[in-house]
């Protein structure tokens, strides 16, 4: 992995999902999760980010023990993975698939009829805990309508609300803005901030790199089926390569002078040269330019952005749209 592991000395007791060389081969050889560790820290939100078909929902269905994996292990709240399943899950919301609901029931029988399958929770108090739930996701006004009349984004808080209906520690979303026209967007992103500063840990998958830079505090990034990046979002940050780029009508020169001063990755484009800084002060470099004689019509120095890093270690772009 590029950026970090899990910090030395720090405890499991730390990490809401921690796993270690999680693997998955389906039956046709394709390896879709391939020796991933993945360390979530508790009270995080985590965006767990990669292009379409990168190995995030397979991920996840191994972390949640729908599927089981080919290699590795994996603990959830610091509980061994699948063996204490029953004790862990009961602490853990999920939606991975869109829950089934029913389209002629209303958004409150829906929850009604999950509620009633959960057999470890008092019946008497079902109706405080869904009209909380309903009103969690900004639904209480809409609970008597039925569900196929509900927009995408009602869909989607609808069953973030089933998700809810017992206090949970962790919860585990896949792509839950996929599909969302702005306005949803914007409800379900709101909520995941709303539930997390309330102190769950949120895990959310998504393609768009725009949805971890506005929610998420760490980052883990999937490219081919393995975890090619895992950090705070604030720690990539710094580490981003400030880039100095210098305008002059002799370019050839400047590019001697840059590299004699051991700016790295110096490139020439027409009368621009530019090259990574790494720990030079960029007026050091101008003044060296000035003192060799090269004419600075231009000087401007910018950091790579996270999507020019998460480029590079990935060789793909991600739709920053949304
Ligand atoms: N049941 C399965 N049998 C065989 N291959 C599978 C199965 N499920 C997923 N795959 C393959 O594993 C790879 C990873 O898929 P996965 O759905 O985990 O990716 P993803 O990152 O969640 O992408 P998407 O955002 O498109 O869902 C894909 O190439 C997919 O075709």
């Amino acid at each position: 992995m590029t950026v970090l592991d899990t910090p030395p000395g720090q405890a499991p007791g730390g990490l809401a999902i921690s796993s270690q060389g999680l693997t998955k081969r389906f039956r046709s050889g394709q390896v879709a999760v391939d020796g991933v560790d993945l360390a979530v820290p508790t009270g995080s939100v985590y965006g767990f980010l990669g292009p379409n078909g990168s190995g995030k929902t397979t991920t996840i269905r191994l972390l949640l023990g729908l599927l089981r994996p080919t290699g590795g292990s994996h603990r959830i709240l610091g509980e061994a993975m699948p063996d204490r399943s029953a004790s862990v899950l009961p602490r853990v919301g999920a939606l991975v698939e869109g829950p089934a609901f029913h389209p002629y029931l209303s958004g409150v029988d829906n929850l009604r009829r999950i509620d009633a399958a959960d057999r470890t929770v008092d019946p008497a108090t079902a109706a405080a805990r869904i009209e909380v739930a309903l009103e969690r996701v900004g639904l209480a006004h809409a609970a008597g309508k039925r569900y196929r009349h509900y927009s995408l984004g009602m869909r989607q808080r609808l069953g973030i609300a089933a998700t809810l209906l017992r206090p949970r520690e962790l919860l585990v979303l896949d792509e839950p803005t996929n599909g969302l026209d702005p306005q949803g967007t914007r409800e379900v992103r709101a909520l995941l901030l709303e539930l997390a500063a309330a102190g769950t840990t949120v895990v959310l998958s998504t393609h768009l790199l725009s949805e971890v830079q506005q929610v998420c505090t760490h980052v883990g990034v999937m490219h081919r089926g393995r975890l090619v990046a895992q950090a705070p979002l604030d720690e990539l940050a710094a580490r981003s390569v400030a880039r100095a780029a210098v305008r002059t009508p002799e370019p050839a020169r400047a590019s001697q002078v840059l590299a004699g001063l051991g700016v790295a990755d110096v490139r020439v484009d027409g009368d621009a040269v530019s090259g990574d800084l790494r720990s030079l002060a960029p007026e050091a470099v101008v003044a060296a330019l000035v003192h060799a004689g090269v004419p600075v019509r231009g000087f401007e120095v910018r950091s790579a952005d996270l999507e020019e890093m998460f480029v590079e270690l990935t060789g793909e772009g991600f739709d920053v749209s949304g």
